[in-house]
């Protein structure tokens, strides 16, 4: 399995959130790449590559024009206002207000074109987050090219953002284009498996009305736990897109007992769909000691995990999204990785 990987990432380092209404480190730090490197190194099956350049087209395919253009612009816009310290939004809009206006302000853009203070930019984050998606155009290169497998070890993660909105630490939704640039190859049919802890709000928004991308996501339930404003099983797609969409919220304190009977079951949707190819955003929070979640799988569970998904016998790219437990991120992601190749 060829592990896509690119050292831009360390341009998005020093940044922090707002967690728990304090201003911290964030979570989703650099070192979390370096972890899983160094247990994939451990492992009998990893190449690393760097990624192709591909441009913005592929992200266009997928986000608004104006939201990639805040993307590349807004560090200069927040310095421009004498600021030297992390970007974070502090404002947002209620339900009524004006959603049609980008504001002239960098406050302003930056409440416009997020949903949280989770997506704090500093100098380096729009090359980081340029070189992910490059990383994911990759992946899908070697697939659709006749790889079985390929591993997009993306860095900052992508899954809950949406064509114009960026939150929970992610700019561009990096298994989105890649699904999306699945389509433009080719693929007629595209599954995206998300089992990182978190729902992936921002991937089953953008697919939402769509027949040709299935969407499955298994995650904390949203009443707990964030994004808590979407991700509810009754969602299960609109217009053309009814039927193509499937949620499989889980109660805090699930183990993987509980877990696996959802992976079992979004599996099943995605053999019913006839996936020609399977995106999987691998997030690994929802490990028993992640330090923001409340999952309680356990470091050989993942093994399962890869098995399970490799069982699904279709090209398959994994996408990181999320993983906190420093620790234990590069374990859980090799035994995931492993477990799908010795299948
Ligand atoms: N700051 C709120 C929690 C952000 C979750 C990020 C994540 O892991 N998403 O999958
Ligand atoms: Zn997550």
């Amino acid at each position: 399995m060829k592990i896509i990987h690119s050292p831009r990432h360390l341009g998005h380092s020093g940044h922090v959130e707002l967690m728990n209404g304090q201003v911290v480190p964030a979570f989703e730090k650099p070192e979390r790449v370096a972890m899983i490197l160094n247990a994939i190194g451990e492992r009998p099956f990893g190449t690393l590559i760097e990624p192709a350049a591909h441009g913005l087209e592929p992200l266009l395919k997928v986000h608004d024009a104006a939201y990639v253009r805040f993307l590349t612009n807004a560090w200069s816009l927040w310095t421009a206002d004498g600021r030297d310290f992390p970007a974070l939004p502090s404002f947002w809009r209620a339900p009524g207000m004006r959603t049609d206006i980008e504001p002239e302000t960098i406050d302003g853009k930056l409440g416009h074109f997020s949903f949280d203070a989770g997506c704090c930019m500093v100098a380096g984050t729009w090359d980081a987050v340029q070189a992910a998606a490059d990383i994911a155009l990759t992946g899908v290169d070697l697939v659709a090219g006749g790889e079985k497998s390929a591993f997009a070890l993306c860095r900052p993660p992508g899954h809950h953002a949406h064509a114009g909105t960026m939150g929970g630490y992610c700019f561009i939704n990096n298994a989105a284009v890649a699904a999306q640039s699945f389509r433009d190859r080719g693929a007629a049919r595209v599954a995206i498996l998300d089992v990182d802890y978190h729902h992936g709000n921002g991937t089953q928004a953008i697919f939402y009305d769509r027949p040709d991308v299935l969407v499955c996501n298994i995650h904390a339930d949203p009443l707990q736990e964030f994004p808590y404003f979407l991700g509810y099983a009754d969602e299960i797609g609109s217009g053309a897109g009814e039927g193509f969409n499937a949620n499989f919220p889980l109660r805090w304190g699930t183990d993987y007992s509980g877990w696996s009977t959802a992976l079992d079951a979004a599996c099943a949707r995605i053999d019913a769909f006839g996936a020609d190819v399977v995106v999987v955003s691998l997030g690994v929070d929802t490990y028993k000691d992640d330090p923001i979640s409340q999952f309680q799988l356990d470091s050989p569970d993942y093994l399962k995990i890869g098995a399970r998904i490799a069982a699904l016998s279709r090209p398959t790219l994994f996408v990181m999204e999320g993983g906190y437990a420093v620790e234990a991120i590069g374990v859980n992601v090799a035994n995931t990785l492993e477990g799908f190749l010795q299948r």
